[in-house]
């Protein structure tokens, strides 16, 4: 049957005109709504790839009513509601929520005027029932005995078991039952319900029905409600039908009903759908199906486009004027019509004490409740710091070095020799070298040492000609008339393996030092000054630092900063995405908790992680492993706590930007290497190519990391700008991050 047939059958023209002519509205009569939906654009993806999502789409829900927002999954619903309740941004249109436009200063929207049951669970599972309404409560200002008096009767009313059962131990259906409570609790103007009813029995589905209608009934509370149940939103008072971002309808049940006659909403849906794929739902030629054609007096401008029709623009068949509950003078006052713009100070007016407290408590416990993962977070820098210290640094010990000493026959070996001999001064000084736990390998042959060392079962090859003792002790006597030959033959022969710097460098310096120790041992004997045996340059005791330095005390402070810093990024950013991920944030942000809120109370709650963490690491790396403290460990212990936060802050900074752990961790790990190497933690600055000195510079724990280092080994204090450079650094980079990641969570919802 023709749509025009079918439509005249239900509705006299007469009447259906009046619907619509009754729709002309003004800003002040929008603001009158509990929320109204002007000719919303939404769009997602970048210009080339971009998916429409709403298109020009109208809509009304009156004050008091139950609002059914239908249509398939994917259709824009769930965009729909967050543009409602201020946590996306229309491309274009615009939206009014209880009088003024979500977001907006003023508005209280996102706020407690609001209670929304998202689609997903976003619940802590690790919390009770009774804990999770808690939150919701205090969140929202409730005091505890108002919550207690609420939770008994929603205990009862949705059927959930005691309020002390933990959320991950009750089925799925419960667990929404126990979100669709959290929305409840505090009694809001505006109930917004993405799909309540899944996973509810029938009966308790039309409880929840029931509530539905008695709460908008003798409360006045709008309730705007998504389901794929379709035929159970026959007892809401509107329908909004939508598919692929549009309005197909927008009417009370019944009327869509009887306009259609259909038994059943699902069939409805279906016509319509049918129809809109045929092209025909659009405005222009369905109105005049609707309405008939204009009349003489009427004029053409009788259906301009541009007037007022609840529903999809330019495509519907809404009759929302049908208010439900007729807004009465009695309304409270409506918040200004453009709130202005948030400046700093209303930030700061909006960091409201009881949501802080909810919020901090709500992280406290989640802590409480995972105590397991607590320990791991922070056992961590202790395992890390005991790796470091064992280590890093420590002189390598039992190095092989082989040699060959023609002085012996190869059968005989050294023998002990005391006081002043010239004999078998090769012996002497392999003894001294010996006592530096190096291990001498002896062969016979030149040839084969030096295989040893290709082969890598030696680091260097030694070399005693057949006149060592004798033509080291003419190179003694005669001095400046020695020959040739005896300075030759006198000299150890010395072929090392170089391949390995530090190795290398280590056996060199332990050669040299034997040698003057042997040199020492033996001029000693002969009644010389050992002095003597000195190079002619005299090493005083050094003014900081030992006489020979140890690369652990070199690394440490950066290596502690290090640890503390990336620990509290990836805790911090670890929970920030987890909450998110799981739409936690989501929900306290449409319940009014602002940005900074959330911020200052992880700032909070990881704050007594990080100075637990902080305070393992301190007492393992001085009282332990005895790093050098020469410095105050006040200003050791502030500075460490003052990097931990500073990498809480970036934690922020990546967690704002990053949607997911995995590109958090890719984000972290490729801050990680740039920072040890740029930051001079195992490399002094000075070292480096001389542009890279200046991007040094300007990353986090560069200045800190020389500032501790003066601390732990020169013992410098604050009054050195060496020292508050780091301070004072580390301070800037704390004010920048959490300025970006505020400027991100603000800007960066859609
Ligand atoms: N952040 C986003 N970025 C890109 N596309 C998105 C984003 N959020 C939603 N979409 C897309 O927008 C469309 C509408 O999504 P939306 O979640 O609003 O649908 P819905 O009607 O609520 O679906 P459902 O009933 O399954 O929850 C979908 O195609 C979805 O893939």
């Amino acid at each position: 049957m023709p749509v025009e047939v079918e439509i005249d059958q239900t509705l006299a023209l007469s009447e259906r005109r009046s619907h619509f002519q009754s729709q002309q509205s003004t800003v002040a009569s929008r603001r009158q709504q509990a929320v109204c939906v002007r000719r919303a654009y939404k769009h997602y993806g970048t210009k080339k790839m971009r998916h429409i999502v709403l298109e020009g789409l109208n809509m009304t829900v009156s004050k008091g009513a139950i609002y059914g927002l239908l249509g398939a999954s994917g259709c824009g619903k769930t965009t729909l509601l967050s543009c409602i309740v201020g946590r996306r941004k229309l491309n274009s249109g615009d939206i009014w929520v209880l009088g003024g436009k979500p977001g907006s200063k003023g508005s209280g929207v996102p706020g407690p005027r609001i209670g929304y049951m998202p689609q997903e669970l976003s619940l802590y599972v690790e919390f009770t029932i009774r804990e999770t309404f808690l939150y919701f409560g205090w969140v929202n200002g409730m005091t505890t005995e108002e919550i207690d008096e609420k939770i008994h009767f929603l205990l009862k009313f949705l059927q959930l078991p005691s309020a002390n059962r933990f959320v991950k131990t009750l089925s799925g259906g419960q667990q929404r039952r126990v979100s669709l409570a959290a929305a409840l609790v505090h009694s809001p103007e505006l109930l917004i319900l993405d799909e309540p009813t899944v996973g509810v029995d029938p009966v308790l589905r039309q409880n929840i029905w029931e509530y539905l209608i008695d709460l908008s009934k003798t409360k006045k509370t709008t309730i705007i409600i998504t389901t794929h149940y379709i035929d159970e939103t026959r007892q809401a008072n509107m329908i909004g039908l939508m598919r692929g971002g549009k309005f197909l309808a927008e009417q009370p049940p019944e009327d869509l009903l009887a306009a259609h006659m259909c038994d059943t909403l699902e069939d409805v849906f279906l016509k319509l759908s049918k129809l809109q794929n045929q092209g025909k739902r659009r405005r222009s030629s369905y109105m005049l199906e609707v309405m008939g054609p204009p009349t003489p007096e009427e004029g053409p401008s009788a259906f301009d486009t541009t007037s007022e029709i609840s529903g999809e623009y330019g495509d519907n068949i809404s009759l929302s004027s049908k208010d439900v509950n007729p807004v009465t003078s009695t309304e409270p006052d409506l918040p200004p019509e453009e709130g202005g713009k948030w400046g700093l100070m209303d930030y700061l007016k909006f960091l409201s004490i009881h949501r802080m407290k909810a919020v901090i408590w709500k992280d406290f416990l989640w802590m409480w409740r995972n105590v397991p993962v607590m320990l791991f977070i922070i056992g961590l820098p202790v395992v890390q710091i005991i790796l470091f210290c064992l280590t890093i640094g420590r002189d390598p010990k039992n190095l092989h070095l082989a040699y060959v000493n023609d002085e012996l026959n190869f059968t005989t070996d050294c023998m002990p020799i005391e006081g002043c001999s010239y004999d078998l001064l090769s012996c002497q000084y392999l003894d001294s070298l010996r006592t530096r736990t190096i291990i001498l390998d002896r062969f016979e042959f030149e040839e084969e040492s030096l295989e040893a060392v290709q082969k890598g079962r030696a680091w260097g090859a030694l070399y005693f000609s057949s006149n060592y003792s004798h033509s080291l002790k003419e190179r003694l006597e005669e001095a400046r008339y020695a020959s040739e030959l005896i300075v030759n033959d006198s000299n150890v022969i010395v072929q090392m393996d170089m391949s390995n710097q530090h190795i290398g460098h280590l056996l060199n310096r332990d050669l040299l030092m034997s040698f003057v120790d042997f040199a020492k041992k033996f001029l000693g004997a002969c009644g010389i000054n050992p002095k003597s045996a000195n190079i002619p340059i005299r090493f005083e005791e050094p003014v900081y630092g030992d006489q020979i330095p140890d690369f652990t005390n070199f690394a440490a402070p950066g290596v502690i900063l290090t640890i503390i810093f990336f620990l509290s990024l990836a805790l911090t950013a670890g929970s920030m995405i987890m909450e998110r991920k799981e739409g936690l944030q989501e929900r306290c942000l449409v319940l009014g908790v602002t940005p900074p809120e959330i911020l200052f109370s992880h700032v909070v709650t990881q704050f007594v992680v990080m100075a637990l963490q902080t305070l393992m690491v301190l007492v393992f790396s001085f009282a332990v492993f005895d790093i050098l403290c020469a410095g105050s460990l006040l200003w050791v212990i502030i500075l460490t706590m003052l990097s931990g936060l500073c990498g809480m802050c970036f934690g922020f900074v990546v967690s704002s930007l990053c949607d997911t752990e995995l590109t958090a961790t890719y984000f972290a790990m490729g801050s990680f290497l740039p920072v040890l190497m740029l930051c001079g933690i195992c490399w002094p600055v000075e070292g480096m190519h001389y542009t890279l000195k200046y991007v040094s510079f300007v990353l986090p724990l560069t200045f800190s990391t020389e500032s501790l280092r003066a601390i732990l080994a020169r013992g410098w204090d604050i009054s050195q700008p060496v020292v508050y450079h780091g301070f004072v650094a580390t301070g800037v980079w704390i004010v920048v991050f959490l300025a970006s990641s505020l400027m991100v969570l603000k800007f960066r919802k859609g």
